[in-house]
């Protein structure tokens, strides 16, 4: 689904986004889905998890500062969203830097029915089974497009690897995303904030194909080019790259000729 209908879609519907995610950037996801349209709830106890899952539009699961015990409750929650149909969206921070971090995500994905994976270019290469370096929740290098490519073919799931420009794969298909700005790998969230988004779009859709996912990110990435023409450093950034994010959702028509979406393959 494009840009344009799916925030309109969501200016009507409003649907409940549940994230279970990181306390590092939970504050900036939160208000990144309000922006976009959608209701967030941030929940993680296993033991209401399940129910909160059967009332939303689509699950953002969010590894960033994951334990045992949340990966139980993503599970939970992930079960509960499959038995709905609804979209499970996987954000796979820090896969790659370290074995539990690694591990979590391919369990993740070996017992849910993800829809989409959304990561750097590491993270994404990590589960692709290419070599690839995150440090901490950062990736070092590697080429975005072959890690979308390899991994959305391994894991047979619609997979973007984000960075300068974004790769969206999936099902036959390979879209690159060139909005964005260099001022959003100088905040810290943004990564998680663009998989959120990416939650309301498929809430939207009702699924994550690769158009779907791929004009989520360059709504985003609109919004960060906004916001980066009046901001001052990254600090005004965070709050300008809301205001942009609600603006377009309010009036959509606003993005026409500005989303640089392509088909590479
Ligand atoms: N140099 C850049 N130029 C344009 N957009 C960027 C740049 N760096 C990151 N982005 C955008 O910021 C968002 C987060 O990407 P990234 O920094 O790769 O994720 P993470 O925070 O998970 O490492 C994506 O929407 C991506 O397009
Ligand atoms: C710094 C940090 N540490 C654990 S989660 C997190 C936030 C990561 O956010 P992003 O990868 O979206 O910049």
């Amino acid at each position: 689904m494009r840009a344009a209908e799916a925030l309109r879609r969501l200016g009507e519907r409003r649907p409940l986004v549940h994230h279970i995610t990181n306390y590092v950037s939970v504050g900036l996801v939160a208000n990144a889905t309000l922006c976009t349209g959608a209701l967030p709830v941030m929940a993680h106890a296993r033991e209401e998890v399940a129910e909160m899952s059967g009332a939303a539009g689509a699950l953002v699961l969010n590894i960033g500062t994951l334990d045992e015990r949340q990966v139980e409750s993503m599970l939970a929650a992930g079960k509960s969203a499959n038995e709905r149909g609804i979209p499970v969206i996987l954000d796979p921070v820090g896969a790659g830097a370290t074995r539990m971090r690694t591990l979590a995500a391919e369990r993740l994905l070996s017992e849910l029915e993800v829809s989409a994976v959304c990561g750097n270019a590491g993270e994404i290469a990590t589960l692709a089974g290419l070599s690839a370096e995150v440090r901490g929740v950062e990736s070092i290098g590697g080429d975005a497009g072959a890690a979308a490519r390899e991994a959305a073919a391994s894991l047979g799931v619609t997979v973007a690897a984000t960075g300068p420009v974004d790769h969206v794969c999936g099902g036959g298909r390979a879209l690159a995303v060139e909005n964005g700005h260099p001022l959003l790998g100088r905040v810290v969230g943004s990564g998680c904030a663009s998989t959120a988004v990416i939650g309301c779009f498929a809430a939207a859709a009702g699924s994550a194909d690769p158009e779907t996912v791929a004009h989520a990110l360059a709504y985003f990435g609109c919004a960060g080019e906004e916001a980066a023409r009046t901001s001052g450093g990254p600090g005004t950034f965070e709050g300008r790259l809301l205001d942009a994010l609600a603006a377009f959702a309010a009036d959509p028509s606003v993005l026409s000729g500005q989303l640089r979406v392509s088909d590479v393959g």
